[in-house]
């Protein structure tokens, strides 16, 4: 079953942020204003060594062609310590990323009625709109969001897929096939990282749930007072995430209580650590939280792909990641009822994972 929350949600007048600059270029609505401790540059320390500090970079050529053993130590130091890594060399097609890039920022350009046939209803995570807005007084994210279930079929809604801009929705397909074998190959790696059966996640994940996210965020008058997006962990197994070209930096990850940027690498994914594998690793590889901040002058887009197990399979830490050194941290739950959960409640940190905690 994909997940539909089925109670009633009263989210208020939602700003669309694309539009508020238009017609109200310096004003930040009062529930776009962070309260001062979730403000980016409060939220955290920041120390001068924070700022040097770059995310791993993992060349899957390397692993492809000869499973080399240094590359497989970084892959798997970057989950346990970063929970993220960005992907060079992953053989995708750069001409089909900048279409998908193009088609994205097509998309979000059109007049807003046009995106408005789209319409993220209130308490769902598909279409145009704002998601993970369950309350009338929760703060709003300084960007417009649209969001799309791809596979398998079923979590669909074709009402949803836009025909505009043209070649929309055949490069979503084609895009999402590429992005599918790029998690089917991490995850295997990830499996060998762990001394565990190079198939063991793809044959445990049975049809795998993947949804495509666009999240544009326009130049803010004063992203010292909005976020960009919420800080949370995401409950898919795999993230992967490409950033606009001229984007301006924004994404930021949550590591030793300090907000670290991860700067843009020319034609690399971001890769990151969800909630799924945390849990199947028994927290030895960490679903980072991480939030996205504005910038005054420079918009921004990404393209976030989901990658998660089937809704069917029943999961929890894999026995061999389990031992009286590394006792059992999250009970055994049904995917789709964890899908669930993560849907119906609002971006929090890692307060999802809870759920799942013993
Ligand atoms: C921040 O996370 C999300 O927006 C998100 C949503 C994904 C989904 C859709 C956009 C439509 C179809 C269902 C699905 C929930 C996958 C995150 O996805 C994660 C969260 C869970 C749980 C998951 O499986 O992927
Ligand atoms: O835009 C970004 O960099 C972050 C996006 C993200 O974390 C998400 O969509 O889950
Ligand atoms: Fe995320």
């Amino acid at each position: 079953m994909a997940p539909v929350p089925s109670f009633p949600v009263k989210v208020g007048h939602i700003d669309d942020v694309q539009e508020l600059k238009k017609t109200k270029p310096s004003s930040i609505p009062e529930r776009f204003v962070r309260d001062m401790m979730e403000r980016p540059k409060l939220a955290t320390v920041t120390t001068p060594s924070s700022c040097n500090l770059n995310i791993p970079v993992v060349d899957l050529s390397k692993l492809l062609n000869s499973q080399d053993f240094h590359e497989i130590k970084k892959l798997s130091s970057s989950c346990e310590e970063w929970g993220f890594f960005q992907v060079i060399n992953h053989g995708i097609d750069l001409d089909l990323l900048e279409k998908m890039e193009k088609i994205a920022m097509e998309f979000f350009m059109l007049p807003l009625e046009e995106k408005q046939k789209y319409p993220m209803s209130p308490g769902t995570v598909q279409g145009y709109g704002q998601a993970f807005v369950f309350s009338e007084d929760q703060k709003l994210d300084w960007c417009n969001m649209f969001a799309l279930g791809v596979e398998p079929h079923f979590i669909r809604n074709p009402k949803l897929w836009p025909t505009k801009p043209l070649e929309f929705s055949e490069t979503i397909d084609i895009y999402s096939r590429e992005i599918r074998k790029l998690c089917k190959n991490l995850l295997k790696y990830i499996a060998v990282s762990l001394g565990l059966n190079e198939d063991i996640f793809e044959e445990m994940f049975g049809v795998a749930v993947q949804a495509v996210r666009m999240n544009y965020y326009p130049a803010c008058p004063r992203p010292d007072l909005v976020l960009g997006l919420s800080p949370h962990s995401d409950g898919s197994a795999l993230t992967v995430l490409q950033q606009g070209k001229c984007s301006s930096v924004g994404l930021q990850i949550l590591k030793d209580n300090v907000w670290v940027p991860v700067q843009p690498i020319p034609n690399a994914l971001v890769i990151n650590i969800g909630d799924t594998i945390e849990v199947l690793t028994n927290g030895r590889y960490k679903s980072v939280e991480h939030r996205a901040v504005t910038h005054q002058e420079k918009d921004r887009l990404s393209i976030v792909t989901f990658y998660a197990p089937s809704y069917e399979i029943e999961l929890g830490p894999l026995q061999k990641l389990v031992d009286e050194n590394n006792p059992c941290k999250y009970k055994r739950y049904n995917h789709g009822e964890y899908s669930m959960h993560y849907v119906t409640n609002k971006l929090q940190g890692k307060k999802t994972l809870e759920f799942a905690k013993i």
